[in-house]
């Protein structure tokens, strides 16, 4: 049994708590409201984030980010990206000696255009951090509570410390791969939400199963494109936290992104949707990052390029699909023949 603490109650790390608690670790969740971690402590639920499940009785919550911090050399970081800096600013008086640091975020900051573990670098002072290890993979909180089988993949360049929380999580319906391109995993991680909206999109506006594909396909053309640049092993692209993670987000309910796009592709505005999901839509900001990125390495990214003059410019989603379909004729495998 280990002691571990995960730091946010949304509806992933309430899913990653439910997992190491039932894996009998000793496992403290923070909220930063008080009457979430009543409720927890209380009636075993979180009822905002993942109603009619109830969490198992040994999984202890807490408010006080203090004591969340001392209960563990283990700390698994589930905010949304847009609250990390915060997050880890609030708790870094607490923090005196070396913790590993497991996120599971799946954003790039814009404009400084940061990963989240690039964030923790600048954030975490090096004596106050063992390692950093991201979990990422085609894993819908929704899915994993009800034990529904599951595979992720633990990231780090520390592959000891990759190791070491592959053993904390796995068990029968949660199954836990490691990986060393924690570059490839964190942008596989955070790029398939910008194709996630868009795949929401041409089913909100009524396209088929052949748009989805495409999208599908193209997109991890793009990603990989945009990674391999960015240092990313091309083989990642098509493991689960790539090709798996788009697969799972752009084809189900569940995703958010998903979910986002379709309330656009059906004529929302952009601000309506985002007050009507009430959880966080990564791919927003990401498709920003994203688009940032695609600039300043100057490579192609017509997916991320249409959705973003969607989001920030003004283009209907039919006119961002027409633009896609209209491009110059290219080879499918373009950039691609060297590897
Ligand atoms: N949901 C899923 O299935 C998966 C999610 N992820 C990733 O996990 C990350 C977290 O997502 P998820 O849990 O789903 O998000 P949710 O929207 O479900 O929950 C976010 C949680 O973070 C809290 N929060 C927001 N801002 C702050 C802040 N400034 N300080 C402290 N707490 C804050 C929210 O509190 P409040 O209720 O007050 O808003 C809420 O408890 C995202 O990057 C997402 O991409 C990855 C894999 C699967
Ligand atoms: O990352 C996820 C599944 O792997 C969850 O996706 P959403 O944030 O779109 O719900």
């Amino acid at each position: 049994m280990q002691t571990i603490t995960v730091i946010g109650a949304g509806s992933w790390g309430t899913a990653l708590a439910f997992v190491l608690a039932e894996n009998d670790h000793n496992t403290l969740i923070w909220s930063h409201r008080q009457s979430q971690s009543d409720e927890i402590n209380s009636h075993h639920t979180n009822s905002k984030y993942l109603p009619d499940r109830l969490l198992p009785e040994s999984l202890k919550a807490t408010s006080d980010l203090q004591q969340a911090i001392a209960h563990s050399d283990v700390i698994v970081l589930a905010v949304p990206t847009k609250a990390f800096r915060e997050v880890i600013s609030n708790f870094m008086p607490f923090l005196n000696t070396p913790k590993t640091f497991v996120h599971v975020s799946k954003g790039i900051e814009p404009d400084s255009l940061k990963r989240i573990s690039e964030i923790m670098e600048e954030e975490i002072p090096a004596e106050l951090r063992s390692s950093i290890v991201v979990l990422s993979g085609p894993s819908h909180a929704e899915e994993v509570v009800l034990k529904h089988p599951t595979t992720v993949t633990v990231a780090s360049t520390d592959i000891e410390a990759a190791k070491k929380i592959q053993d904390l999580f796995m068990n029968h319906y949660f199954r836990v791969y490691t990986n060393e391109d924690i570059i490839g995993v964190e942008l596989g991680g955070s790029l398939k939400n910008v194709i996630a909206l868009a795949a929401g999109i041409v089913d909100g506006l009524g396209y088929g199963d052949n748009a989805k594909a495409a999208l599908i396909t193209r997109g991890l053309a793009e990603i990989s494109r945009l990674g391999i640049q960015m240092g990313a092993e091309p083989y990642t692209f098509i493991g689960l936290t790539g090709m798996g993670d788009l697969i799972v987000t752009c084809t189900s309910v569940h995703s958010r992104n998903w979910r986002a796009g379709n309330l656009l592709g059906k004529g929302n505005s952009l601000e309506e949707v985002l007050e009507d999901m009430g959880m966080v839509v990564e791919g927003v900001r990401t498709t920003k990052a994203a688009y940032q990125l695609s600039q300043k390495y100057d490579i192609e990214m017509p997916i991320t390029t249409a959705l973003y003059k969607v989001l920030f410019e003004g283009l209907t989603p039919k006119e961002g699909v027409d633009q896609l379909m209209l491009r110059t004729k290219k080879h499918e495998l373009e950039d691609f023949k060297s590897f």
